[in-house]
């Protein structure tokens, strides 16, 4: 709970709901006599002044967006741990809560909600944002006439701004995430038209066309390799959706493009603007503390609990391109030669060249994690064409940024099959767990997730 009166100017009335970063609160803004909603962000240990910089830049670039289907930034300042972002007040339900309170919405008006969406998009488009985070919890439908506006720019980055992370992957919602994004590629406009019509499919049908699972790099993979099931109730709404949700972002149909077609599918005519907010006040500089932070760590622990997950997926298809038998640096262990064995198979498949010993599959575990995460290129060496392939080295170098440590507590052998017991560190905070991977001509081909 904030005090009373937030930098002296902002009172503070009562919490309006919580999201993964924490609470938002309904404020009194004082010297405007307007209400706000007050978001805190920050405040969780290890966030640096580099998290820092690039939220309240991120804040600014929402700042300068003025539109009537974005939720307006006034402010972004910081207050002792904290840095809280002051935002136009919008009396309103998120279309998330809607499908959770009264199931899948008609198509008509799932449209006109995505059309008003795709517009403040649109112009954020314009102006070289991309939002990164377009969800059914980001989309406030007001109670007053049914217009929805998009929220949380906390994330939203410039194209083609110098990048403090090296992982667009993390900061986002896998479920939501376009293709391109599972597969390592750089967030984009066309990733954000994905991610809304993700959630406008969500919105007629029910559920994402690709559920969330426990496992998040579980879901990337279903998104990077299987196109998105066809609606079965979206009616007009079938038709502006295809395009949305092509595979493809060089196919996919713009935000613009979307707009226009999710109007039409609409039976309400498009909403007259509302005058522009008064002009917000400068954010405040930047000090310390950032917005991102926390979702992002929301994901890492979903990450670093996989660890390398997306090394899952089971074995190399047989077809997979023969890897290298290079193991990286790390490794002492001479490099084993043999057959393929498509592990783990409760039958072991009859090899003409002698076994190695179980162990040497268990160092050479060890000897990847050992690599990591400073020498991301040894590790890399250390995975089979196969799960390079699948995984994408941008994907892999964006996990890896994120972890600050990871230590091998425990590994065993059974044949190829390595269980290793892992901790993870990430901004002081720790994190266990015990996954199994295949070893197969001396390289990692395979990771059946954590057990
Ligand atoms: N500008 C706003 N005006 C009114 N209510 C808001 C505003 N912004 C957020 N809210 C409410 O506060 C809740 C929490 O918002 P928040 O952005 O923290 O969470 P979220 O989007 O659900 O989660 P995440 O932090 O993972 O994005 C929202 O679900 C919404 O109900």
């Amino acid at each position: 709970m904030p005090r009373d009166l937030i930098a002296g100017r902002y009172r503070v009335e009562r919490e309006i709901g919580r999201g993964g970063m924490g609470a938002v609160w309904l404020c009194r803004d004082e010297r405007l006599g307007r209400p706000v909603a007050v978001k805190q962000v920050g405040g969780l240990p290890g966030e640096s002044s580099l998290h820092l910089a690039r939220a309240l830049r991120e804040a600014r670039h929402s700042a300068a967006l003025s539109h009537p289907n974005v939720v307006a930034l006034y402010d972004a300042l910081e207050e002792g741990d904290h840095v809280w972002l002051v935002m136009e007040y919008v009396a309103s339900r998120t279309l998330d809560a809607m499908l959770r309170e009264d199931g899948p919405l008609p198509p008509a008006r799932v449209a006109a909600i995505g059309a008003d969406v795709a517009d403040g998009l649109a112009a954020a488009h314009a102006l070289g944002t991309v939002h990164r985070d377009v969800k059914p919890s980001n989309i406030l439908v007001r109670d007053e006439d049914g217009h929805a506006l998009i929220a949380d720019f906390g994330i939203a980055r410039t194209v083609g701004q110098e990048q403090l992370t090296r992982s667009g992957l993390v900061t986002g919602t896998p479920a939501y995430f376009a293709p391109e994004l599972a597969r390592g590629d750089e967030p984009t406009p066309a990733s954000d038209v994905w991610a809304l019509g993700v959630s406008l499919h969500a919105a007629t049908e029910g559920r994402a066309p690709y559920d969330d699972q426990v496992n998040a790099l579980a879901v990337l993979n279903a998104i990077a390799h299987d196109p998105p099931p066809e609606p079965t109730r979206a009616g007009p709404l079938t038709g502006p959706l295809r395009r949305m949700l092509d595979p493809d972002p060089t196919t996919r149909a713009t935000m613009q493009e979307s707009a226009a077609a999710l109007r039409a599918a609409a039976t309400r005519p498009a909403p007259t603007p509302r005058p522009a907010p008064e002009p917000p006040p400068a954010p405040a500089p930047a000090r310390r503390r950032g917005p991102v932070m926390a979702l992002v760590l929301v994901l890492l622990v979903a990450l670093a609990g996989l660890g390398g997950w997306w090394l899952t997926q089971g074995e190399d298809r047989p077809d997979a391109p023969t890897a290298s038998p290079g193991r990286g640096p790390a490794s002492s262990t001479p490099e084993p030669t043999r057959t393929p064995s498509r592990s783990p198979q409760p039958t072991p498949t009859p090899d003409p060249t002698p076994e190695p010993p179980a162990g040497d599959a268990a160092s050479l575990v060890s000897d990847y994690y050992a690599t990591l995460p400073d020498d991301t290129d040894a590790g890399w060496a250390m995975l089979s064409a196969g799960m390079q392939a699948r995984i994408g080295r941008g994907t892999y170098d964006g996990f890896w940024a994120t972890i600050d440590d990871v230590a091998v507590d425990e590994v065993s052998a059974d044949g190829d099959v390595v269980r290793v017991t892992l901790t993870y560190t990430t901004d002081g905070r720790t994190e266990q767990e015990t996954r199994e991977l295949t070893v197969t001509d001396g390289l990692i081909s395979a990771d059946s997730g954590a057990v």
